[in-house]
């Protein structure tokens, strides 16, 4: 199988080229060569790929920054993954698009089922509900995998932001009453290159959860994260409000992940396995950037 794959340097797309070889071939196009702000470039890749199917791992990430550029957001996760979708249905292409638990508004306390109401309460979570809604409204064979709180060795993540913080505090606070399931980028690419094979069967399509489990806090998570370091750091549980952001965040980002498996046979990974791998190479990397 052959994919075409939009982004290079991201979380995800760093692990899905991470797992070419044999049997499993990865073009992966970066900013350079496709800039989801201008979205008739990236469709002139699709128009012209030998690929067997398209997976779109970029995307404007910066949930506080996308307060003030929600504009850029949109396009960037809105128009073009719609305008992609598009170009990789005219062609018959199976087009894989990753979405957010921040779509959802955070009420309730039980795991979010993809038909569930969606009511972002942030310009990131609109700008991908916008993208969503756009590759639906194609009508080719795709697939949506909502994820949440992703973590990788590489990129930005909360587990990054972590350790760094413990290089010169031994004490943090951290929010505990936002509830959510970290998710290896890892375990994201293995999902989307599975999924993309049974759907270049003809298998599967529309709207999927995929999520680390079990739920837990934001607090939990870097308790966690500074257990397997080995790091003594006294995290403190407090409530949103006590943390202030530009962007407000969703309560409740627990995806309900059961039709992945009916439809694929994914079940959800223990996040903290993949924590495991994760943090010793985020240490290794955080002690070369000074
Ligand atoms: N990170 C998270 O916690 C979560 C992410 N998601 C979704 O998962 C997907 C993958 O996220 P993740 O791997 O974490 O992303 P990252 O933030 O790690 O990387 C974003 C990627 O998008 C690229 N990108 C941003 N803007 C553009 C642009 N205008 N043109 C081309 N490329 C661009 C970046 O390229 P460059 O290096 O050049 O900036 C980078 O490769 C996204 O759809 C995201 O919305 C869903 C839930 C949680
Ligand atoms: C650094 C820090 C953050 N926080 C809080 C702020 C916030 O509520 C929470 C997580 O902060 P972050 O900015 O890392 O997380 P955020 O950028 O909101 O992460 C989100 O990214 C997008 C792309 C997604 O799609 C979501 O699934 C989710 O992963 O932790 C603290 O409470 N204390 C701290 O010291
Ligand atoms: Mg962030």
């Amino acid at each position: 199988m052959k994919l075409l794959v939009f982004g290079q340097t991201g979380q995800v797309a760093r692990e899905i080229q991470a797992l070419a070889g044999p049997g499993l071939e990865i073009v992966a196009l970066g900013r350079d060569r496709a800039d989801l702000g201008d979205p008739a470039a990236c469709v002139a890749h699709i128009a012209q790929t030998g690929a067997d199917a398209v997976i779109n791992a970029a995307a404007y990430t910066g949930v506080d920054t996308a307060e003030d550029e929600e504009t850029l957001a949109t396009v960037i996760n809105g128009e073009a993954p719609g305008a992609m979708a598009h170009a990789a249905a005219e062609r018959a292409l199976p087009f894989l698009h990753i979405s957010t638990d921040y779509v959802f508004d955070g009420s309730g306390t039980t795991p979010h089922a993809p038909g569930d109401p969606v009511a972002p309460v942030n310009a990131y979570g609109r700008s991908k509900l916008a993208g969503e809604i756009a590759v639906r409204a194609t009508g080719g064979h795709h697939a949506i995998l909502r994820t949440s709180w992703v973590f990788s060795a590489h990129g930005s993540n909360f587990v990054k932001t972590m350790l760094r913080l413990s290089e010169s505090r031994d004490a943090l606070s951290v929010v505990e009453d936002q509830i959510g399931g970290p998710t290896p980028a890892a375990d994201i690419a293995q999902t989307l290159v599975t999924m993309a094979r049974a759907m270049v069967g003809g298998q599967g399509g529309g709207t999927y959860h995929y999520a680390g489990s079990p739920a837990t806090s934001w607090a939990g998570f870097a308790r966690e994260t500074f257990s397997i370091a080995g790091r003594e750091v006294t995290v403190t549980g407090i409530p949103s409000k006590d943390y202030p952001t530009p962007a407000r965040r969703p309560l409740n980002s627990r995806l309900d992940c059961a039709t992945l498996e009916t439809d694929f046979g994914i079940t959800p990974a223990d996040w903290k396995a993949g924590l495991a791998k994760v943090v010793p190479c985020v240490i290794r990397e955080l002690e070369k950037t000074p």
